[in-house]
């Protein structure tokens, strides 16, 4: 634990000084507004020694603080700003107004204006990174290709968040773009043996829900290119290794005595994350020795690997985030996401004619299947639960299963294995059947999450941002398109009524503040979302494409209203 597999010596030293920089400046600057993100994003500036910054640092921890003009004085001598290490790069295929058969179902004027201005944003998103950026002066990764960030704050590539964007570049017919994207995702793991939580140095410990193979399947499949498959089926199964490893693989063992194997979120980390070290230093000081710092710091980057960081999900006492578990947990959406991908896997490997590989993980991912069902699926709640292993388990051995370590909380990602309906290439066998989407959807009509303007992560309201009011694109995507490939029509008029509330919140708000939010509240039409550990950030690259995808699947006919109703 600790080094994070990168191997980047030299970068440590850097961050070191980052990561003081960081503490000082919240000194200086105070908690008010406060971006501890920023100053580890920091490169060197041109011809700064970083020795001679380390000793210029205006004051030691425990000394008195800097003043502000202090602090302001060593940043512009020392450290260059944020971002400055990215260009903006034209996408080369962004066909303004609109690209040729852009959203054909869109008739309604003001809609159709809308999905222009944030078809445009692509331009906004896209960067490259400045040529000779190396870890010795930089915490940002050199990529190969253009990247796709999120906006804001997030200025660098970001590994579950690039699958949206990839769909939303898709429904801009932004094909090449979408590819360079995939591509820095293949080479981080050519490079680092798996895809990291984004493109900086100090993301070197941890992935993020993993979707690559479903980003390659989607470009695939609109523009049938067989080069990528080729390219991308041995870092995928690199990256299955990866998900596969001792550290992630947990068995659990039926009432039937079969045992089955299943994934869970763990990083390589054990220490404060860079990005937001002082905000968890503070959160460490309730504990007084060691080991239990290092073990929540280790629960808190393995909640920020899960993509939802942070959750009552993975507190075993909300909102108390000093209770995080993040590891004894088995994930419902981590598992439905890695059955996927070995899906993908087969589908890849009959393609390019590597059968026995297809044959294998025609058989893995039957394995995990069965393994879902019988340790995460619940009959009772018609929901897929998160499974808490003992308190002490170091997920060596193997657990017997017992129904009262399901979750019975509900959370948006319960329901996320219905988005594995109809993704089988051969579009014939659905993961859910008929009765079971029945029963499903009438958990989720039940459940609470559904609000006027969307579905809210969970039912609890913690002051964390993956939490109840909040709603966040990616799992409003899963759901409806999960929904979409029930196939029946039920289903898809269910599908329909979340994908409006989705779209008239996003545009409520974008008319009001004329941009796209992260996240957004699904009380209220046009609010974007709160709480959490760091400021609202706009931009924003899933956001984006989700509407775009909505827009795509659904149209929008010339007499619907598309403000709030
Ligand atoms: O800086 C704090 C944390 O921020 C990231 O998480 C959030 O933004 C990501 C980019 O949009 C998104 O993928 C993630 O789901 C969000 O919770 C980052 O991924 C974390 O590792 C980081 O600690």
């Amino acid at each position: 634990l600790g080094g994070g597999p990168g191997g980047d010596d030299d970068d440590g030293t850097l961050l070191d000084l980052l990561q003081r920089v960081q503490s000082e400046a919240l000194r200086a600057f105070g908690p008010r507004g406060f971006d501890p993100k920023l100053y580890v994003d920091m490169p060197l500036a041109a011809g700064a020694d970083q020795g001679a910054a380390a000793a210029a640092l205006p004051a030691a921890a425990g000394g008195p603080a800097p003043s502000r003009g202090e602090m302001g004085a060593f940043l512009a001598r020392y450290l260059a700003p944020a971002g400055s290490d990215l260009a903006a790069a034209d996408p080369p295929d962004l066909a303004l107004p609109e690209p040729r058969g852009f959203l054909p179902r869109v008739q309604s004027g003001a809609a159709r204006a809308w999905a222009r201005e944030v078809h445009a944003l692509w331009r906004n998103l896209t960067r490259r990174v400045a040529p000779g950026v190396a870890t010795a002066r930089h915490t940002l990764l050199p990529l190969p290709g253009r990247a796709v960030v999120p906006g804001s704050g997030y200025r660098e590539l970001y590994y579950w968040d690039s699958y949206w964007v990839v769909r939303g570049l898709l429904v801009s017919k932004m094909y090449e773009t979408a590819k360079e994207v995939v591509l820095n995702l293949l080479y981080l793991v050519e490079r680092y043996g798996f895809v990291l939580n984004g493109a900086r140095s100090y993301y070197t410990n941890r992935s993020q829900p993993p979707l690559l193979s479903s980003m390659v399947l989607e470009i695939y499949s609109a523009t049938g290119d067989m080069d990528l498959v080729k390219k991308a089926l041995p870092s995928l199964l690199k990256e299955h290794n990866f998900w596969m490893s001792d550290f992630h693989r947990v068995v659990v063992k039926d009432n039937h005595g079969q045992t089955h194997s299943l994934t869970r979120y763990e990083a390589m980390w054990n220490k404060p994350r860079p990005e937001s070290a002082t905000t968890d230093e503070q959160m460490a000081s309730n504990f007084s020795s060691e080991v239990d710092k290092e073990n929540f710091y280790h629960q808190v980057a393995s909640a920020a690997e899960s993509g939802w960081d942070f959750s009552s999900r993975w507190m075993r006492n909300p909102p108390n985030m000093t209770t995080l578990a993040t590891i004894v947990i088995i994930p419902v959406d981590l598992n439905a996401f890695i059955y996927k991908m070995e899906r993908d896997i087969e589908f890849f490997a009959e393609l390019t004619g590597e059968h026995t590989t297809s044959k294998e993980f025609s058989e893995t991912a039957k394995a995990r299947r069965i393994a879902i069902d019988s340790i995460l699926w619940n009959s009772e709640m018609e929901q897929w639960l998160d499974y808490w292993l003992p308190a002490d388990a170091q997920c060596q051995g193997v657990y017997q299963w017992n129904s009262k370590s399901q979750n019975r909380n509900i959370f948006a990602s319960n329901f996320i294995p219905i988005w594995l309906n109809a993704y089988h290439h051969s579009g014939s066998v659905k993961y859910v059947n008929e009765a079971k989407s029945k029963g499903v959807m009438r958990s989720l009509k039940a459940s609470g999450l559904l609000r006027s303007s969307g579905i809210a992560a969970s039912l609890l309201n913690t002051g964390q941002q993956w939490d109840f009011p909040n709603g966040w694109a990616p799992l409003q995507h899963l759901i409806v398109e999960g929904l979409v490939n029930c196939g029946s029509a039920e289903a898809r008029e269910f599908a329909e009524d979340i994908a409006t509330r989705w779209v008239r919140t996003n545009y409520a708000a974008y008319k009001a503040s004329g941009v796209m939010y992260e996240k957004y509240d699904v009380e209220v039409c046009g609010r974007s979302g709160g709480s959490g550990e760091y400021k609202h950030q706009t931009g924003f690259g899933w956001s984006n494409g989700v509407v775009l995808s909505f827009l795509e699947e659904f149209g929008w006919p010339r007499d619907k209203e598309i403000v709030c109703s």
